[in-house]
């Protein structure tokens, strides 16, 4: 990646914080001397025993506890975290020599990991910061589901409204179920013309979550007129392939969507389909020919991102060290609510 300013490039994107823990780590090494010293007087005294079993049980049952707590203690012996600097790579790398991304978003199944929570996912990766024409993102469905197409659709011409408003209010959280449920109403210190279009939104959100549970009430009529018409008669584990692109940014126009694309891969009974693994090794494919990004991100349905900054975040993780080219796949830190 190309530099602009002089300065900038001697601060690293990211750095490693030690904490200093010796306080606990003396305390650990006490009881493990404790805890050996019970051993070793087990085996001692092995010989003076009228009853030899219990004592063997008891030896066998402390020597796993120390194992254990063995193996606990060396997880927390060394304890870090990365610290990395958005601003900082802003500053080294102007929009237009950003890398390209390739999103890759994965369901099976719109009843068990609901649509709508896949939505979400799909609506917070769109409205990531990060230069808009750089973006591209599929969305791989193994349930080769009409109503999983159908919210995908209603859910980009959703993103047309929300992205921009996102963007515009520096929202934080930008998966609209969570960001409409921790705030109840607009903050009154809000300007009018917020707090108006907060009520808008709300209210197209409560219209996309609406037609999504309708639809997934009702069964999808075959119309072979219609987008939907590839997914008449068909199996979810026994059909061709579904490629279709729903929105295109051609000209890269900043204020749209990301290219947006939705893929089933084909399927047949006769060979296994690998799961997840199978979804990602023809979403490389697909994505190598249609947009060929040097970066790609993948997510689970139900992974939506709450930080509209993490793709710079992750960006920090992956350049601007020594041995950059030498790797190739970073786990992104993830939190379980
Ligand atoms: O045939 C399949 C089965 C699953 N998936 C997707 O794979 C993801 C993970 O599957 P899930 O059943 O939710 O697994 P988890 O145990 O919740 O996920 C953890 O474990 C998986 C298997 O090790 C990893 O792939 C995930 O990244 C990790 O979060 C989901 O988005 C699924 O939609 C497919 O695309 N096709
Ligand atoms: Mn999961």
């Amino acid at each position: 990646m190309a530099t602009n300013t002089q300065d900038s490039t001697h601060l690293p994107l990211q750095e490693t914080i030690v904490h200093s823990n010796k306080t606990a780590r003396a305390i650990e090494l006490m009881v493990l001397s404790l805890l050996v010293f019970i051993l070793v007087y087990r085996v001692v005294c092995f010989k003076d025993q009228d009853q030899y079993l219990p004592w063997l049980l008891a030896f066998l049952c402390e020597s796993w506890f120390t194992f254990i707590w063995t193996l606990c203690v060396c997880i927390k012996w060394n304890q870090c975290i990365t610290k990395t600097y958005p601003d900082r790579l802003l500053k080294r790398v102007s929009e237009s020599e950003f890398p390209s991304i390739d999103i890759f978003v994965t369901t099976a199944d719109p009843i068990l990991e609901p649509s709508i929570i896949t939505m979400n996912t799909v609506l917070s990766l769109l409205a990531i910061e990060c230069p808009v024409d750089k973006l591209a993102l599929y969305l791989s469905d193994d349930g080769c589901s009409p109503l999983t197409f159908y919210s995908f659709v209603e859910t980009t011409k959703f993103a047309k409204l929300w992205v921009p408003f996102c963007k515009k209010y520096n929202i934080q959280v930008r998966a609209p179920f969570r960001y409409f449920n921790s705030q109840s109403s607009p903050l009154e210190s809000e300007s009018l013309e917020f707090q108006q279009e907060w009520k808008s939104l709300k209210k197209e959100y409560g219209e996309l979550c609406k037609k999504i549970d309708l639809a997934a009430q009702r069964p999808f009529l075959c119309d072979h007129d219609t987008d939907f018409g590839v997914f008449c008669g068909v199996h979810r584990l026994d059909h061709p392939s579904i490629i279709k692109v729903i929105s295109e940014n051609k000209e890269g126009t900043p204020s749209d969507l990301p290219h947006v694309i939705y893929i089933s891969r084909e399927k047949s009974p006769k060979h296994q389909h690998h799961y997840k693994a199978g979804a990602m090794n023809v979403l490389t494919r697909v994505s190598g020919v249609m947009t060929n990004a040097p970066l790609m991100l993948n997510v689970d349905c139900d992974m939506y991102a709450n930080n509209p900054q993490v793709f710079l975040h992750a960006m920090c993780m992956v350049f601007g060290f020594k041995d950059e080219d030498n790797c190739a796949f970073f786990p992104i830190s993830s939190s379980f609510l």
